[in-house]
């Protein structure tokens, strides 16, 4: 996939001296409070490097003051950096000037912030339309392009009302639009929802990923809230102090945090709704034929028993280890009467989080294709065991870090 953004060796110190001995401290490793301390000199970044591929949604999570909006400000110089080389589509950020820099930022991307000004007497569309009215764009193209981008926010019967007459999630979806106006290819979003509702941040959340579906806009989208970073992002990058601690998909965080500071923020995300299905079902596979107690019987691993699928594959019944023992204990020497038919079905692709219920009531699950023919099976133990995963993880460091 293309490179759209990168960020190089990026370091950003804030102060009357920046490129002194902070900027030294820096790059010798030094902390960002001890340098602070010898110097006086705030570090924003330190040896930042990323790269964000066309059409990904990149989030860059940290707590406050771990350098995300400065990060995201290198992107379009609103800041300027300390050292190191930003690049937008190979081009060189830093070394843009006047109106080179001006149509850059107002062409090529699109901003977001938690809390902007609409102007409140003009129009919904007019406060859309707003970049293009300076960049000096006609009315009527303005005007279209202002309903086009409102029709991908689901505002366009808005169009003519005054920001006052719309509620709060309805006035940061025109910000939204405003952005996408002018059809930029890269979004850059910082904290655009975190002053919603939890309901309405979760739906503008659903409408952004629909709308970057639609559109494969580059998006570069700050937060620091880790469930929605792990929610919306195809890659996420995790900062602290100025410093990138890891960046990885978020399963990648999930199930492998690089460092204890990721772990003890992973302890509070709810890992069932970013682990898929297929990550942790086991692939069937045919039973010893000594053991077949009707055609089609299918092994699912050591523990949890076997899927009876019909002719075409799918699953029309279950035996689980324990049936098998209890009847046979029973005295009866076919199987075929432990068959039950009471197991759930899934899909590869669901999260965790759907399956919840039936791993609760401990009821054998069959992950099927959409033709519903078995392609895995869903051990209730296995989503206990990964649930359990990441915090033996944290266990581990804090051992590491205490023993
Ligand atoms: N203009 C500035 N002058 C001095 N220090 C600054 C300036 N802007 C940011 N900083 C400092 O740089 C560091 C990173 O700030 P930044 O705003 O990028 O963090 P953040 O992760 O976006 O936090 P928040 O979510 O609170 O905005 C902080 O220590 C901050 O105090």
């Amino acid at each position: 996939m293309k490179e759209k953004i990168r960020l190089s060796g990026v370091y950003k110190i804030f102060g009357d001296q920046p490129r002194g001995r902070a900027l030294d401290l820096a790059k010798a490793g030094v902390p960002k409070d001890e340098v602070q301390a010898r110097t006086g000199h705030v570090v924003g970044l330190t040896d930042v490097n990323f790269t964000v591929r066309e059409g990904e949604i990149f989030v860059v999570m940290g707590l406050s003051g771990s350098g995300k909006s400065t990060a995201i400000r290198t992107v379009n110089q609103l800041h300027t950096v300390t050292d190191g080389e930003v690049l937008v589509d190979g081009e060189d950020v830093q070394a843009m000037t006047g109106s080179k820099l001006q149509s850059f930022r107002r062409e090529k991307m699109g901003m977001v912030f938690q809390h902007f000004a609409l102007f409140p007497h003009r129009s919904v569309i007019d406060n859309v339309g707003y970049g293009l009215n300076v960049q000096g764009i006609a009315k009527r193209e303005r005007d279209k392009a202002s309903l086009r981008a409102l029709s991908l926010v689901g505002l366009e019967p808005y169009a003519m009302n005054l920001p006052s007459e719309l509620s709060g999630g309805m006035q940061q979806r025109v910000g939204l639009a405003r952005a996408l106006a002018a059809d930029p290819d890269i979004l850059l979003m910082d904290e655009a929802f975190s002053a919603l509702d939890p309901l309405i941040r979760r739906q503008m959340q659903d409408e952004m990923m629909a709308i970057q579906a639609e559109l494969h806009k580059t998006i570069l989208f700050i937060t620091h809230d880790l469930n929605e970073a792990l929610r919306i992002g195809d890659r996420v990058c995790i900062m602290k102090d100025g410093a990138v601690v890891q960046i990885g998909t978020p399963e990648d965080i999930l199930t492998k945090p690089a460092t204890g500071y990721v772990a003890e923020f992973v302890q509070d995300v709810d890992q069932g709704r970013v682990i898929q299905v297929n990550e942790i079902m086991v692939e069937p596979k045919p039973l010893d034929p000594s053991l077949t107690v009707q055609q089609g019987l299918q092994h699912l691993g050591d523990r949890s028993g076997a899927f009876v699928l019909d002719a075409e594959g799918k699953p029309v019944s279950v035996l689980t280890t324990g049936d098998g023992i209890r009847v046979s204990g029973m005295g009866s020497s076919n199987l075929s009467d432990a068959l039950r038919t009471d197991f759930a079905v899934c899909r590869p692709e669901d999260t965790l989080n759907t399956v919840y219920a039936a791993a609760g009531r401990g009821i054998p699950i069959a992950v099927v294709d959409e033709s519903g023919r078995l392609v895995g099976n869903l051990d209730p133990r296995h989503i206990m065991e990964e649930m359990g995963r990441v915090e033996s993880l944290i266990d581990g460091f804090e051992r590491e870090v205490f023993l």
